[in-house]
């Protein structure tokens, strides 16, 4: 089975789920885009299914005024698409024009402009509470109107500002009044306004009441499954007054007498990505750490044993996320470390990689959700997997498509290339993983690191060719994180 196929079985096994966070909803929408779906084509089929909801309503109350009110978000974008398939209709911008946010509502509020020069839409443009308290004030003297709420969509934050506030207090008001006011909310309710019907795109927000009716809007489900740019722009944002370690510590463990690159790749892809890292390893690989970036841990004997367990036990409660294997060997001391010390390690975040997987007793091994394993073919088929019953850990399947599961998650990475088959690039992968799940959940730091490790050998192919090495990949990582971050 190759992970293409295995990703396939996965995507069956595991239940599509129902009910998206605002979050997970800015991934997908984003990740349209990395598919090659414009935004304006999805805010195109958004407006369309909000005008059908209008025209329902119509069939109702019969010919009544209309009032879309537009917030400067793309929420006010798909009520500016809206109109133009109603036609007919007032709207209202809560703002001024050039604070619309982005290029699809304003190219979209731009026809509005187009059309309402001599056809039958109007366009207000209020900024002053007593320019809205007047529109309100009109649509409290009206027998029947619709109202259209295109006011905040997903990207509502904290408690309701103006001038939203106020237009939501009189609706509701409004309404509770007279029933032949008609409100229908674009993809989630403004605040606690009261709508008689929430149309909401794709699938049902968690933040969405029960009653939300789901219109698709052109999203194919492959848009769940690929990783992209729309997961790496979720990731935490690093805060501009933080301190020193605040963004995060890795301390990577591995290494043995023989193997001294495998670790020192790991912790320095990690660094381009977190605060302070660590290298606890023998003395054969602290020796050969040269950079003065590196903190380093010095263990007695040519392999990380079982004596070790307690010192390294103590040391990785300083630090956010423990990397384990590069380099490590596999014979009886290793296997007796990676077992004992992931033992102890309680709820600590864990990636676990290369010798690290191959030593570990899988008969009875608890699969624990703080883990993050980044096996290769074979040490995936190694573990043996059960795939009726899916672990909690999440497992990165490495290969020419990563593909990266849990047993509520599966998500496939295609960024990448041959170039990348060179000794050292598994390192870096699982250091990125762990620099970004030092501060991140498991399953996306895990995606990300997927996508920024490929995308890295990307640029560096259209740049060199095949003539990269894994130091020039560790290099690109802050340039993919720029371009998306
Ligand atoms: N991204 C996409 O591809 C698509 C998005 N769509 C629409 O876009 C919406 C999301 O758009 P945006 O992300 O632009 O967000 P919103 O349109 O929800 O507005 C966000 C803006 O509102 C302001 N705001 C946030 N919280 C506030 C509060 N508590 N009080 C007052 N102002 C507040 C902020 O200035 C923020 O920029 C979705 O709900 C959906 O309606 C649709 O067009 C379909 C496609
Ligand atoms: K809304």
């Amino acid at each position: 089975m190759d992970n293409l196929e295995l990703f396939k079985i996965l995507t069956k096994k595991i239940k599509e789920k129902d009910i998206i966070s605002p979050k997970e909803m800015e991934i997908i929408d984003n990740n349209c885009e990395y598919l090659g779906i414009s935004r304006i084509l999805l805010m195109e089929n958004a407006g369309k299914c909000v005008a059908e909801e209008v025209n329902k309503f119509k069939v109702e109350l019969g010919e009544v005024p209309i009032f879309i009110f537009c917030g400067t978000g793309n929420n006010g974008g798909d009520g500016f698409a809206a109109a133009r398939h109603l036609g007919n209709c007032s709207v209202i911008l809560l703002g001024k024009e050039e604070n619309i946010k982005t290029y699809e509502a304003r190219e979209n509020f731009k026809i509005l402009k187009n059309l309402a020069e001599f056809g039958d839409i109007s366009i207000k443009n209020v900024t002053h509470q007593n320019e809205i308290l007047e529109i309100l004030n009109e649509i409290e003297n009206l027998d029947k109107a619709i109202i259209v709420d295109a006011m905040l969509g997903t990207g509502i934050r904290g408690e309701l500002r103006e001038p939203y506030k106020t237009v939501v207090e009189k609706l509701n008001e409004i309404k509770k009044k007279n029933d032949n006011i008609k409100i229908i909310s674009v993809d989630v309710e403004t605040g606690d306004l009261n709508a008689d019907k929430v149309i909401t795109f794709h699938k049902r927000k968690t933040i969405n009441k029960e009653n939300a009716i789901v219109k698709p809007i052109g999203i194919p489900k492959e848009a769940e499954y690929i990783v992209g740019w729309g997961d790496l722009k979720a990731l935490s944002k690093r805060d501009p007054n933080s301190h020193k370690g605040e963004n995060g510590k890795v301390l990577v463990i591995g290494g043995s007498k023989e193997f001294f690159g495998a670790p020192i790749l790991t912790a320095l892809a990690a660094l381009k990505i977190a605060d302070l890292v660590a290298v606890a390893s023998v003395k054969d690989v602290v020796k050969k750490i040269t950079n003065p970036e590196l903190i380093t841990y010095k263990l007695k004997g040519d392999y990380i044993g079982e004596k070790c367990i307690d010192k390294l036990i103590e040391i990785s409660k300083k630090f956010d996320c423990i990397v384990l294997g590069n380099g490590l060997g596999v014979n009886e001391e290793t296997k007796a470390f990676v077992n004992g010390f992931l033992e102890r390690i309680g709820n600590k975040k864990v990636v676990i990689d290369a010798d690290a997987i191959k030593v570990i007793e899988y008969e009875g091994f608890e699969f624990r959700e703080n883990f993050i394993f980044t096996p290769h073919r074979r040490e995936f088929e190694y573990m043996g997997i059960n795939l009726d019953n899916l672990p909690s850990s999440t497992i990165v399947l490495k290969g020419r498509y990563d593909v990266i599961f849990n047993k509520n998650n599966v998500k496939i990475n295609k960024t990448g290339n041959s170039g990348m088959t060179v000794g050292g690039t598994g390192d870096i992968l699982c250091g990125i993983i762990g620099g970004l799940y030092a501060k991140n959940e498991a399953f996306l730091s895990a995606c990300c690191g997927c996508f920024i490790n490929g995308y890295a050998g990307d640029l560096l192919l259209k740049e060199k060719g095949y003539y990269y090495t894994p130091i020039d990949i560790i290099e690109k990582i802050p340039h993919v994180l720029k371009l998306f971050g």
